[in-house]
Formats: C-alpha cells, structure tokens, sequence
C-alpha cells in the first residue's frame, strides 16, 4: 500500500473498549482510503499490552511503530482517540504495574463513596473541584483501590496514563520523553480540573496516598512528537471527545452513542459541575467543555438478549420490530454488569410485566432495545436539565447500525434524530486532529459529515412505565 497521489493522509485511531479501529485518510476532506481492525480481549482488567498488540495487527506495523509497507505507510500525522478512564499504572522503567482497570470495572464503587466522604464538600466538592462526583469508573476512584488492595503494585508505581496516552506513548519514536495526554481525557481522570486546566495534585494524593507523575496535558492542536517513520503524533484524546471532533458537533447537537458504554454528550462553552452526578462535566479536546451522562450497558444488552434467545443480531432485530412499542407491557432494566447511570454497580439487570400472554421472543426482543434507549432518553433530560441545548439527536456507535434502534430511538428519546453515515467517528475525530496539528490554526479543518434524519411519534407511555419500574427498582437497591 503507497501513498495515495497527490494527497496527504492523516491516521485516526479508535482503541475503544472491544477492539482497535483505524482509518486513513484525505487530510483536506477526510475522504477515508484505508481501515483496519483487531478485537481486544474480553474483561473490565485488560493487560495494555493487548491493546499494542490490537494496534499492530491492525496497521502491520512493527512493534516499534514502523509503518512498513502497513496501513500507515506515508501518513504524515497521526491521533489516538481511546476509551477513557483506564488505569495504566507504570513504573519508574515505564513497565506496566498490572492489568489497566477499565471504565467498567466497577471493584472501586466502594473507594467512591469513602473518597466522597474524606473530601470537605463531599460530592460538591469534588463536582466544584474536577466537575466530577466519583463513580467507580474514575481513574482516581481506581488509584484508591490499588492503594488500598495491592500495597506491592501500589509501592511499584511510578506514573499513571490513560489508554490513549499510552498507545501515543508507544508510537513515539522517543519512548523516553515525558508521556503526553489531553484535556479531554485528562477531565475523565478526578484529579483534573476542567475549569483551571490544571491537575489536583492533592487529589491524587488523598486517593493514593502519595504523589504519582501524571502525563503533561498538550494543547488541542499541539504536535506531541514523532513515529519512527516520521509522521507527527497529534494529542489524541478520550473516545468521546473525539467523536464530537468527528461529527464537528455544534451547540444544539447531542450526540448518543450505542457503543460497549451508551453516552449522551453535547458541547458547552462554559465548564459544568452537576453536584448529583449524573452529568460529568468533561473538557472536549479544541478547549472547549463536554458535558456527559454515560451508562455501563448499551450494546452488550443486544448481544446479551439474541444470546438469550439463541438467534443472532440481525434476527433479534427484525423480532423487536415485529412487536408491538411497548413489548406488550415487558420492561427490562438492561443493568447486566451493573450501572453506572443510576449509580448502582452491583445491580443486575431486571425484567418487569412478564405473563403468560406477553412472553414472546418479539417482546423480549423488543424489550431489549427499549430498555437500553430509555436508559439513555433518561440521561438526554438529564444534560437538557443543565442547560445543553437539544435540537437533535446524533446515533453513533455500533448498535447504531441496527434499524430496529434507528426506528425506536426517535420515538424514545423524543426529537428527531440524525444518523450519520456509517463510519468510526471516534476514528473520524483522532484523524482529524491529526490533520490540525499538522496544518495548525485555530480551528480543525472543516470535514463533512452527512446523516439522514430519522423520525417517530413520541411513545411517551413506554418511558413512563420505564421510570416506574426504574424508581421502584432503586427504592429496593439504593
Ligand atoms: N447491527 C447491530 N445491531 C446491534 N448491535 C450491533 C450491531 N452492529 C454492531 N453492534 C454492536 O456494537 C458493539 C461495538 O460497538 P463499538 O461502538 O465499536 O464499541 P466500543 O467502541 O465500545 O468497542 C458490539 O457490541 C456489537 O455487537
Ligand atoms: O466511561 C466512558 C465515558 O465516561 C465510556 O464511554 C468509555 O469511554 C468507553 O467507551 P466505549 O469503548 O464504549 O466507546
């Protein structure tokens, strides 16, 4: 593979939770020329090494990075957008300490609660602080746990990263400079503060017990360094960061996405701290603010539910759209490896309304998918209620590409929805800005995106008995 004539190819890379994804593309259109993918392995405590593996056998490239003849041959830069809050902990030879704790391992639900209570304030205090409220998925919520449960790796420990950064780390032709990360990313850890853009040392040091060296936070546009064959490293970013940077969200847009976690998220101007904690107050990465409400169960629902009744995706698609809206009164709680949105991580999921006459493949289908978009309409309300204008919906994310979400989502989360074209946003975004720290300015380059728009009479029945089920559900678990 050469390079394409004429043009100049930037690379995006999407190591997210199930696999590792990379485009190649037009730097001025964001035309993509190449992709590649590789499956990571299953788990919420994932050795990192997994993830170099995911990215070589995805690119061909050597284990130093070197393109060789690989998916980025004569690409001139390169961004990591990854999945955020993953514990890479490293000692002082920047050898990994242990397995990385992921965003969905939930061990740390506990050193969440004690973290609230040792910080005067208590859960404003940390919202005012870091614009978050520690949940289990919080890398800093994850440091306390180590602390606490594994003195000898604790002891070991020298620095911590992200996924992102440390796959940037790794491509770098220079493995001994200083590891870079993201403000974006940076906002998912809860010892970053969005609104100063400066880390909390001190709250690093109460979760952890002692200082650890934390990645400096690059600029949106900022060359971090450089592949051994010479293409530059842009900063990369969290997952959700970059898929706003690939849709170039707008004020009005919000983005839902369906993929292993479900995320809502639009873009704000101003920082945001919801002291409930349902909203994350995320920094975006081109210096502006991403308010987030994330759940632990979106697309894994799916495949949980065709599991369920032996028949694959596409099957389990056409039964829930043979039902009737509603799944004839089934309601499920899709919280199958607990939850993070309600904050209930060692909840199981939950199905409501079963009798003789609804208990039907449809249903349970139908239920399924329900299930899941009404976890998400709920977190929609919930970022409208701090202020984030909603105009329309934009579905990325795997299960996005299923047509029994593109006709109940509209219906569920009650304004029209948008679906883009399919393609890996998140990919999308780390590739484009590869290209703006490649061309420089203020702005990333301008790409377009093109969506169609879905539409659905609102079914605002099926959220008001979801709601039901939801509160008396957390009365028994809270
Ligand atoms: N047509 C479909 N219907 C439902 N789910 C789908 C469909 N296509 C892909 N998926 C699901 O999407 C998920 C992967 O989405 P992705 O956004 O890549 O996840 P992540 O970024 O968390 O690794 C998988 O769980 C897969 O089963
Ligand atoms: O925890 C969050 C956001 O706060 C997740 O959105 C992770 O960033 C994982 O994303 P996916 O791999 O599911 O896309």
């Amino acid at each position: 593979m050469g390079s394409e004539p004429g043009m100049t190819l930037v690379a995006g890379v999407d190591t997210s939770t199930q696999s590792t994804k990379v485009i190649v593309c037009d730097a001025e259109t964001g035309a993509v020329v190449r992709t590649g993918r590789a499956a990571h392995p299953d788990g919420t405590a994932v050795d990192p090494a997994h993830w170099w593996r995911a990215f070589q056998e995805a690119t061909g490239c050597g284990p130093d990075g070197d393109p060789a003849g690989g998916l980025l041959d004569g690409v001139a830069a390169i961004g990591v957008g990854g999945q955020q809050h993953g514990m890479v902990l490293l000692d002082e030879h920047n050898a990994v300490v242990r397995d990385a704790l992921l965003w969905n391992d939930t061990r740390s639900a506990g050193a969440a609660q004690d973290l609230i209570a040792e910080l005067p304030g208590g859960a404003a205090g940390w919202a005012e602080a870091t614009g978050l409220v520690p949940v289990a998925s919080f890398t800093v919520t994850k440091l306390r746990w180590v602390a606490q449960h594994e003195p000898d790796n604790a002891a070991r420990a020298h620095s911590v990263l992200l996924p992102h950064d440390w796959i940037t780390h790794l491509l770098r032709s220079d493995r001994g400079a200083e590891p870079t990360t993201d403000r974006g990313d940076a906002s998912g850890t809860g010892y970053w503060s969005p609104s100063t853009g400066e880390y909390r040392p001190d709250l690093l040091k109460l979760a952890f017990g002692r200082d650890l060296a934390v990645p400096r936070v690059a600029g949106p546009a900022e060359t971090v360094g450089e592949t051994v064959a010479g293409a530059l490293l842009a900063p990369g970013t969290g997952d959700n960061m970059a898929a706003a940077l690939g849709l170039g969200l707008r004020p009005g847009d919000v983005v839902v996405s369906l993929g292993t976690s479900g995320t809502v998220f639009g873009v704000a101007e101003r920082p945001v701290a919801d002291t409930s904690g349902t909203v994350a107050g995320f920094a975006d990465a081109t210096g502006r603010h991403l308010p987030l409400v994330a759940t632990l169960n979106a697309a894994r629902v799916l495949t949980a539910a065709a599991a369920l009744l032996g028949v694959d995706l596409s099957t389990l698609d056409s039964l829930a759209r043979s039902a009737e809206p509603g799944a004839g009164g089934l309601t499920l709680l899709p919280y199958l490896d607990g939850e993070r949105t309600p904050n209930l991580p060692d909840a199981k999921g939950l199905l409501n309304g079963l009798t003789r006459g609804n208990a039907t493949p449809a249903n349970l289908a139908r239920a399924a998918y329900e299930g899941m978009l009404c976890g998400l309409a709920d977190g929609l309300d919930a970022v409208r209620a701090l202020g984030v204008p909603v105009e329309r919906v934009l579905l990325i994310g795997g299960a996005a590409a299923s047509e029994a979400v593109r006709e109940i989502a509209p219906a569920l989360l009650g304004v029209p929805v948008s679906v883009p074209a399919p393609a890996e946003y998140v990919a999308v975004g780390a590739a484009r800005q590869a290209a703006w720290a490649l061309a420089g300015g203020a702005e990333p380059p301008s790409w377009p995106v093109s969506a169609v728009e879905v539409t659905a009479a609102p079914t605002k029945e099926i959220r008001e008995l979801y709601g039901q089920v939801r509160d008396r559900a957390l009365a028994l678990l809270k």
